[in-house]
């Protein structure tokens, strides 16, 4: 499947404004893949379709998260969380994507996890700092991009943990883990530089 053809799938399921935050993930994660060995068309397929089920029907969504047995996390820490890995199990169901890879970047673009692959780090940071976002911090993220993903991953989680402590939010437990655990492998002197 080439650009054009998954652009054209997935507009129909995106409002306006999350059509071009998609095509802004899609070209920043092309960018962010130069000089890293990710195929760089089916990384294109993950940030086309990483909001898939953005607007989909949230009781679906917890249904689809419960039936598949996911990460029963996904369903206690806001309802945000949903349509990531929702929206993998649509696309593999509705698109008919079944690479594995893909799948897992989807399923993890808002919330991170241990042991994130080149795509799930490479998504991760791509709808965090794609040029439509604006918002406090954004700018700092995007600079540490240009030489550590693995920085820039670290800076983007402590400014979502952050912004949800101060509104007395709870913080999916996997978010915390992978922090964690990147800064652990920093200390450690095991940087992914770009
Ligand atoms: N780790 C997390 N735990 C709980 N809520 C989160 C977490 N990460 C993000 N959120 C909530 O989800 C919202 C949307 O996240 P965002 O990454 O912008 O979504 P999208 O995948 O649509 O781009 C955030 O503003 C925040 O309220």
């Amino acid at each position: 499947m080439n650009r054009a053809e998954a652009l054209a799938l997935v507009e129909p399921h995106l409002t306006e404004h999350r059509y071009i935050h998609t095509i802004g993930v899609a070209d920043t994660a092309l960018k962010l893949a130069e000089n890293t060995d990710v195929d760089k068309n089916r990384l294109e397929l993950a940030a086309i379709f990483h909001d898939y089920a953005k607007f989909r029907d949230k009781q679906e969504m917890r249904g689809i998260i419960m039936n598949e047995k996911l990460d029963p996390d996904f369903l206690l820490y806001g309802d945000e969380l949903l349509h990531a890995p929702a929206g993998s199990f649509l696309v593999e169901k509705e698109i008919g994507i079944e690479d594995e890879e893909i799948l897992s970047a989807i399923t993890w673009h808002t919330t991170g996890r241990q042991d994130m692959t080149m795509m799930d780090k490479i998504l991760f940071l791509a709808d965090y700092i794609e040029p439509n976002r604006s918002f406090p911090g954004v700018e700092e993220v995007r600079e540490l991009s240009a030489s550590s993903l693995d920085e820039a991953i670290i800076k983007a989680l402590a400014n979502t943990i952050e912004f949800l402590m101060k509104k007395k939010q709870p913080v999916y437990p996997g978010t915390l883990a992978t922090y964690n655990q990147l800064v652990f492998n920093i200390r450690k002197g095991n940087v992914n530089e770009k």
